[in-house]
């Protein structure tokens, strides 16, 4: 997979070089590109923002800068299929596992940091002559930019293409491929402090071990996230972990 970054503060993603999507770039399993935003400004102080139409705080990103970035990225005369232009916005469609297993299928992903106030709104439309312009958010909360909502995206759709994490059966358990949440995990000492690790991980029986961290998963996913299951759901897990 080839992934575009382009921002102004092309350092901010720098963690990306780094861990295990740092040694996907290394192997070639990513191509990871991130381009600075000025680069494509023409005047000496190198502006991308300006006043918004119509008043009120704040500035604007310049369209001119970001046109020009587009294009490098996926030339207007290009063949082939467009790359799928991922552009962060709190008022995007909400980024989820469900997502990061649809985008994880792309071959080219773009992804465009705004600042300030966003990007002027002509740079999403004329985009979308030659990309698939998806807006999304990271949650109902508001940042600064888009930098850290990519980082948080690239590193949820990276990891599940093959060869990026080194064992691909711990993708397999996971929070969110899954409906429940994560079970709680214990490593040595089996006493610490005072507190013991469950006993029935220290025996070595997986069924029990199975239907502990089952039980687990419910309990916390109904205590912290009961938007994920109905009471329904919960008997029905019950139902279908006593027959199994
Ligand atoms: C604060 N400032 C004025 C109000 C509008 C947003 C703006 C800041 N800002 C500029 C570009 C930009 C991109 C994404 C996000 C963002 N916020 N929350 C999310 N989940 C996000 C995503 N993904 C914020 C951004």
């Amino acid at each position: 997979m080839r992934l575009d970054v382009i921002s102004i503060f092309p350092e901010y993603l720098q963690p990306l070089s780094l861990s295990l999507i740092g040694r996907a770039a290394e192997e070639g399993i990513l191509d990871l590109n991130v381009t600075n935003l000025r680069d494509f400004t023409e005047d000496k102080h190198r502006k991308v923002d300006d006043t918004p139409y119509g008043g009120g705080a704040g500035m604007v990103m310049m369209p001119e800068p970001w046109g020009r970035a587009l294009d490098a990225v996926r030339p207007a005369d290009a063949q082939g299929p467009k790359p799928t232009l991922i552009v962060p916005s709190p008022a995007g469609r909400v980024f989820d596992q469900q997502m990061a297993y649809e985008l994880a299928e792309e071959e080219h992903l773009v992804f465009a940091c705004g600042r300030y106030e966003g990007i002027d709104e002509r740079v999403v439309d004329y985009a979308r002559e030659n990309f698939n312009v998806i807006p999304v958010s990271i949650g109902d909360y508001v940042l600064n930019g888009g930098e850290v909502a990519v980082m948080v995206m690239v590193e949820a759709i990276a990891r599940l293409i093959p060869g990026v994490i080194g064992n691909p059966e711990s993708l397999v358990e996971e929070s969110h491929s899954d409906v429940l949440l994560e079970y709680p995990v214990y490593t040595k000492p089996a006493s610490w402090r005072g507190r013991e690790v469950p006993e029935v991980l220290l025996g070595g029986n997986h069924q029990r071990v199975g239907r502990f961290r089952r039980d687990e998963q419910i309990k916390r996913t109904a205590a912290r996230r009961p938007d994920l299951i109905t009471q329904m759901d919960v008997q029905s897990l019950n139902r279908r972990d006593r027959d199994a």
